[in-house]
């Protein structure tokens, strides 16, 4: 008999949470050995015996998180977000003295999301204005969104490489927030609406012309089959991998 993958969910009451616990109680090659809440002790992840734990929580707690987790050898699949460059650091310096020990920080979990990011990365050098809207559920507790920050981390490096500088605007006079908030120089605009889930466009603009590369998730289930990529596929991944496309093959061929 094959042995099952044991598993750990932390902030598996929430919206993420819950349905990550469905999505690994279904999954015939995995054990959901824990599902903890804000007040369970992360020591029983220890006592457990999880060798994948899931991190669905709150900016405030991931980074600590994270970090009792390398500390005990166990690989960690996060899709919280509030990882800063700083917090990334700090995790990269830790994973040196743990070589073994694998980490995803994924920002978005739905395959499209994922996908529609790399199309606004590769398109985005041959356009003049780029600029992100993203729209989200109003429980969300943090803006811009961690997938927002990240398409536009990947458009401006992208660009850079091309050698593509940001094309200003003629904005002078603007009221605080008009513009949305500049991520690497990116302009991201945020929404916040009863009725959404996760929702992104990236606008990009050359005289004469538009591109919308627009990807929805209407549902958490959207999320589930990236989280579950995640789990199988972290240990084979020592060291820290941000973005679950550092987990596929996404060559689009045909560039030069
Ligand atoms: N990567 C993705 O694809 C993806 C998708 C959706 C949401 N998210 C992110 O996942 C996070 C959670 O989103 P949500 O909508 O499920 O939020 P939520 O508020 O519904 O759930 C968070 C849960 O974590 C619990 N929690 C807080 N601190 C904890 C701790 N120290 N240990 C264990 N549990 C703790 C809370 O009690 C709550 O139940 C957010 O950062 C969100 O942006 C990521
Ligand atoms: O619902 C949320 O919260 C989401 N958070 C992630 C983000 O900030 O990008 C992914 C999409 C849903």
């Amino acid at each position: 008999m094959t042995e099952l993958l044991p598993v750990a969910v932390l902030g598996a009451r929430g919206r993420m949470g819950s349905e990550a616990v469905r999505a690994i109680g279904a999954a015939p090659d995995l054990d959901l050995v824990a599902a903890l809440g804000s007040s369970d002790p992360l020591e029983s992840l220890v006592s457990a015996g999880a060798a994948v734990v899931v991190d669905l929580t709150v900016p405030e707690a991931t980074a600590s998180n994270v970090r009792f987790l390398v500390d005990h050898g166990m690989h960690a699949v996060v899709g919280t977000t509030g990882w800063t460059a700083d917090r990334l650091a700090e995790l990269e310096a830790q994973l040196a003295g743990s070589p073994a020990t694998g980490v995803l920080i994924a920002p978005n979990f739905a395959l499209g999301s994922v996908l529609a990011s790399a199309f606004a990365a590769t398109a985005a050098r041959y356009f003049e204005s780029v600029e992100i809207i993203e729209l989200h559920h109003p429980d969300k507790v943090d803006a811009p969104s961690g997938t927002a920050a990240r398409t536009a981390q990947l458009i401006a490096s992208a660009r850079a490489a091309a050698g593509v500088p940001l094309a200003p605007d003629a904005t002078r006079d603007e009221l605080d927030g008009a513009r949305g908030a500049r991520v690497d120089g990116v302009p991201v605009h945020s929404v916040r609406l009863r009725g959404l889930t996760a929702h992104q466009e990236v606008l990009l603009g050359s005289p004469g012309e538009q591109l919308t590369i627009r990807h929805d998730s209407y549902d958490r289930a959207s999320f589930m089959p990236g989280v579950l990529l995640g789990i199988r596929s972290v240990a084979g991944h020592p060291g820290l991998t941000v973005g679950l496309d550092g987990y596929l093959d996404l060559q689009t061929g045909g560039r030069s």
